[in-house]
């Protein structure tokens, strides 16, 4: 017999003795019913329906939760609350109470309830117990095995699209966009062209011709005019010009002129003679072929391609082969440098780092330095002689021209240019390239600075070429003959002023005399620093000049190069230049033909933080709420691609892999209905089986039927509301990031560089030096992590005097990046972020206005991104992947890229997701396919894959490469050699 026992709250109850609901007894658990396993299974058995009824419901449940006035309650409603020695947890639930007509609670009643209840809630909880097991049993198969996010994830897939008004928060609760005016910058200007011909420099007759037949080109650029004499004669050269200014031909040039003068013919079993490094493999492939193009009357030359993601083999066989100019990605070189026998450096005399900045940035200084030191080893093994070294005669050679006329008759005639020499002797020239070859380079943060940290290179007397108007020209002052000529093309507007010299104060005195202390320094040690261009006596006054002191400074020494003391010196030099400069000296350069025009070039062109771009783009920037960033870009692209009637070809850069896979693939689904018109087909090719299939049985119909029937009642309905049908548009999509096969790398590099119009997304794999033509539009979709990417990324249009555009996307948030641009001397102008919405009508024309065609849009890019699970955790992933590599932006930009000023529920709307962010890291974070970013750099020489890898050489060099590991994170899957990984050691279980 079931006993009713009166609960009281007592100490016991506290201590977990509780009042078992269904049978009104207190004991710790109910030993028959309610047991654990019971509990578990009939919940688990609800979980479906209870999620999917909650989104319902939820109104009804807020509902309810409502708290009950006080004011209501009586003294019966907290019974068991009153009980002054009752402190605890545990909630007294009020008892159901039985109130007579006349107010007073009938006892008696009470316990005839009570006892009914009891009689009648327990057989039922039974049957709940048996349905709840019964349910679970059916839907063993459907859920079992499945977490929480996996149910969750079905629901949201197959949750049918709401019909009816769409109420969209597009355009709600957006802040407000800041106009910020454009400050007052002169941004500075490089003249592209100069009005002379290759025939004017001293080039091969059959180059020249090769030039205008294979490539149409005949016109010299300013950076060729300038840095291919400098070449020739053998000198190290860093040359820093603009982007698309024709720097790959300018060292290019005359590199085959140098080879292809060396008689007896080499030939490409002698050896590689001239090595090209370069930061990514689509560079590399382009910087190839402009070889082969420019080596096609010297058919003896032959350049060759180590890129990563090719078979190795097959380049082992090439280089078993010979090759004379060897072209390619630090990584793959180094890797060959350890497996491949045949690739040997002894020859080499050239060495070449394209994009220099970035080879030693990024953690790629390691590789560039191993490269460096296999030539020097190379080249001592093979040049070792015992009596050279007594003779002592390793020395660079450069030729002036009085050395070239008073020795006509010795073998020096023989040879047209001193590289030629360079080539056949036993010294070593160096050239580095980039558009943003600065002092001081943003990745850089230390005392040393980026041209003082080269990865073990000895530049001995660089010439600085830099093409920006107002700037010193180098290149001139090693010719005296030319330099009246070259002036009067360049004019250089150097001030100094020599009568005043005497009167400079104290303090400037004794600046002058630590560097002159520090020169005798130098002259003690009988060599001569990188970049310490003073030190170089044909730039200064010609009258300096003596033979014993060319003898001294040309003398090549294998001292360590004291970058502190440089360092101090540039800083020495800039002050005394100041000082000058406030002075107002006022007399020209032509009073001192040969003045210190290397120091001024280095002082101008390097100490200055100042970026150059190409006038002929227009740049402009956009401020775009969070939530609107996807629809506005499919309006770009869309004005752009399709509504220009010339046809458009635009690049987007984003931030992340994930990114570029998800957009490319959305944007291409919903702009050009790809999704609909695969539906469709398979629809027909289903209709066509079905047709075929008329012999099969009436059951198998059946139950087919039915199947379908239950599928479709989840699939999304792609016809829904008329205003949001959207017309299919006619664009060519493209995406590019360095995880991609490197097949498929090249075959999107390739047909995109051979595409009319198209739209190509990727990441800063393509922002150096990737050579597309008709560009006229590049989109930064997010924004760059220095100036220096911000160059890059807007060079890839506008290239060789064409017009082009480039356009920026920031959060309101984010305005005062522009500030940080303009510092850098780049300007920019704010377009209005409504106007390019007006383009979307074109896709949505029964919408309506503009803005209601955008909340079309974004319905349906909503839509698709919800439509399976395989797309929401593409979404998730994309949107995850950015809010990391977000809060991972250089400490120098975070103060305007701050990632604690987003609206991360905002953000979401802008990858057409409609989970709170929480949810979103979550389906993230237990997405197998979505790992943690690691730099993929995996031929690096890492300190732990030598312990693996014995007998690969350490090199030690400075610390740059460790100090950008954060934005080596982001790209660094773009420079994989494309090799499988290391084997990594099995953890003992
Ligand atoms: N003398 C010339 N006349 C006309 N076009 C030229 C000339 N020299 C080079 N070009 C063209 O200019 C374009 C840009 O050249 P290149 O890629 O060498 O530029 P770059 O300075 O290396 O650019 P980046 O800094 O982006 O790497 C190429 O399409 C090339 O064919």
């Amino acid at each position: 017999m079931i006993k009713s026992i009166p609960f009281k709250a007592t100490q016991q109850t506290q201590r977990g003795l509780h009042k078992c609901e269904p049978c009104n007894y207190k004991h710790y658990r109910c030993p028959d019913v309610w047991s654990k396993s019971n509990v578990l299974a009939a919940r688990a058995a609800t979980w479906p329906l209870q999620i999917l009824s909650y989104a319902n419901n939820f109104s009804r449940f807020s509902e309810s939760k409502k708290p009950v006035s006080k004011q209501n309650k009586t003294s019966e409603d907290y019974k068991f609350l009153s009980k002054p020695s009752f402190v605890g947890k545990t909630i007294a639930r009020k008892r159901k109470q039985i109130v007579s007509h006349d107010g007073n609670v009938d006892k008696q009643s009470i316990d005839e309830s009570t006892k009914k209840s009891i009689k009648l809630t327990q057989p039922n909880k039974e049957s709940d117990t048996e349905k709840n097991l019964q349910d679970l049993s059916e839907n063993k198969g459907k859920y079992h095995g499945k977490s929480y996010q996996d149910l969750s994830d079905d629901i949201q897939t197959k949750q049918k699209p709401r019909s009816g008004g769409w109420i969209s928060s597009l355009f709600k609760n957006n802040p407000e966009v800041p106009r910020i005016g454009q400050r007052a910058i002169k941004p500075l200007i490089e003249k592209v062209f100069t009005g002379n011909t290759f025939t004017d420099l001293d080039l091969h007759p059959h180059s020249v011709a090769n030039l205008d037949q294979t490539l149409g080109l005949s016109e010299l650029m300013a950076v060729q005019q300038q840095a291919i004499p400098v070449i020739l004669q053998g000198r190290d050269v860093l040359i820093r010009s603009q982007t698309g200014s024709g720097k790959t031909l300018a060292y290019a040039l005359p590199l085959i002129e140098g080879l292809q003068a060396i008689r007896p013919k080499i030939n490409r079993n002698d050896g590689i003679r001239a090595v090209v490094v370069v930061p990514t493999r689509e560079l590399a492939v382009q910087t190839y072929e402009l070889f082969l193009k420019l080596v096609k009357p010297f058919t003896w030359l032959v350049p060759g391609l180590l890129s990563g993601g090719q078979k190795r083999k097959a380049e082992k066989a090439r280089l078993r082969k010979g090759l004379s100019i060897l072209v390619g990605t630090p990584g793959r070189i180094n890797d060959h440098l350890r497996h491949t026998k045949s690739l040997n450096f002894a020859k080499t005399r050239c060495l070449v780092l394209d994009e220099a900045d970035r080879l030693l940035d990024m953690g790629y200084e390691k590789d560039v330095a191993a490269i460096v030191k296999s030539i020097e080893d190379h080249n001592k093994a093979a040049t070792y002689d015992p009596m050279d070294l007594i003779k002592q005669t390793v020395k660079k050679k450069i030729f002036t021209d009085e050395e070239l006329e008073t020795n006509k008759d010795s073998e020096i005639t023989e040879i047209k240019h001193p590289l030629t020499a360079i080539f056949i002797g036993n010294t070593r020239q160096t050239i580095l390239l980039s558009a943003t070859l600065t002092k001081v380079s943003p990745s850089f943060h230390t005392s040393k600075s980026c041209l003082e940290n080269l990865a073990g290179l000895t530049m001995v007397d660089p010439v600085f070429v830099d093409t920006s108007e107002g700037r010193a020209f180098v290149a001139d002052s090693l010719n005296k003959t030319n330099n009246k000529q070259k002036n009067d093309t360049f004019p250089i507007k150097i001030e100094k002023n020599v009568s005043e010299k005497d009167d400079m104060n104290q303090e400037v005195k004794q600046d002058k005399q630590i560097i002159e202390e520090k020169q005798k320094k130098d002259e003690a040690k009988k060599g001569l620093k990188a970049f310490c261009g003073k030190d170089h006596p044909q730039l200064f006054s010609q009258n300096e000049i003596d033979a014993e002191n060319i003898e001294k400074h040309n003398a090549v020494e294998t001292d360590d190069s004291d970058s502190s003391s440089d360092y101090e010196y540039f800083k020495v030099q800039n002050k005394l230049n100041k000082k000058q400069e406030d002075d107002k000296q006022n007399e020209s350069i032509q009073s001192s033909p040969l003045g210190n025009n290397f120091y001024e070039a280095v002082k101008s062109a390097v100490t200055e933080d100042e970026l150059v771009l190409p006038a002929t783009v227009s740049q402009t920037f956009l401020v775009v709420p969070m939530k609107l960033r996807l629809v506005t870009l499919c309006a770009l692209i869309i004005e752009h691609c399709v509504l220009n009637k010339k046809g458009g070809k635009m690049i987007v850069f984003m931030a992340t892999l994930e990114m570029v896979d998800y957009h490319t693939e959305l944007l291409e689904n919903v702009l050009t209905g790809e999704k609909v018109k695969k539906d469709n087909k398979k629809k027909r090719s289903e209709k066509i089986k079905k047709v075929g299939n008329t012999a099969a049985s009436d059951d198998e119909n059946v139950s087919s039927s039915s199947e379908e029937k239950s599928d479709s009642d989840y699939e999304i309905d792609y016809e829904a509301p008329s205003e949001n049908k959207l017309v299919p548009l006619e664009i060519e999509f493209f995406k590019l990031h360095g995880s991609m096969p490197h097949e498929q790398r090249m075959e999107v590099f390739k047909q995109f560089r051979e595409a009319r119009t198209g739209i190509l997304i990727c990441t800063d794999v393509a922002a150096r030096g990737l050579d597309v033509p008709r560009v006229d539009l590049v989109l930064q979709y997010c924004a760059p992590s220095s100036a220096t990417d911000y160059v890059h990324r807007v060079g890839r249009t506008g290239r060789a005097a064409h017009a082009g555009a480039a356009c920026m996307f920031l959060l309101p948030s984010e305005v005062e990046y522009v500030r940080h641009l303009e510092e850098k001397r780049i300007r920019l102008k704010q377009m209005d972020e409504r106007e390019p919405l007006e383009a979307l009508r074109a896709l949505a024309p029964a919408a309506g206005p503009a803005h209601r065609a955008a909340i079309a849009l974004q319905t349906r890019l909503e839509q698709l991104a919800h439509s399976d699970k395989r797309w929401l955790s593409k979404a998730s992933r994309a949107y995850t992947s950015w809010v990391r590599f977000y809060s991972a932006y250089p400490r120098e930009v975070r103060c305007w890229l701050d990632a604690k000023q987003l609206h991360l529920g905002h953000a979401a709307k802008a990858f057409a997701l409609r989970d709170p962010p929480a949810a979103l890291a979550r389906r993230a974070t237990r997405d197998p396919c979505f790992k943690r970013e690691r730099p993929q750099n995996k031929l690096s020489v890492h300190d732990d894959e030598e312990k693996r890898r014995p007998g690969f050489p350490r090199v030690k060099i400075g610390t740059a490469g460790s100090m950008n590991k954060q934005s080596s994170m982001h790209t660094a899957s773009e420079f994989d050699s494309g090799l499988p990984p290391l084997e990594t050691k099995k953890k003992k279980k």
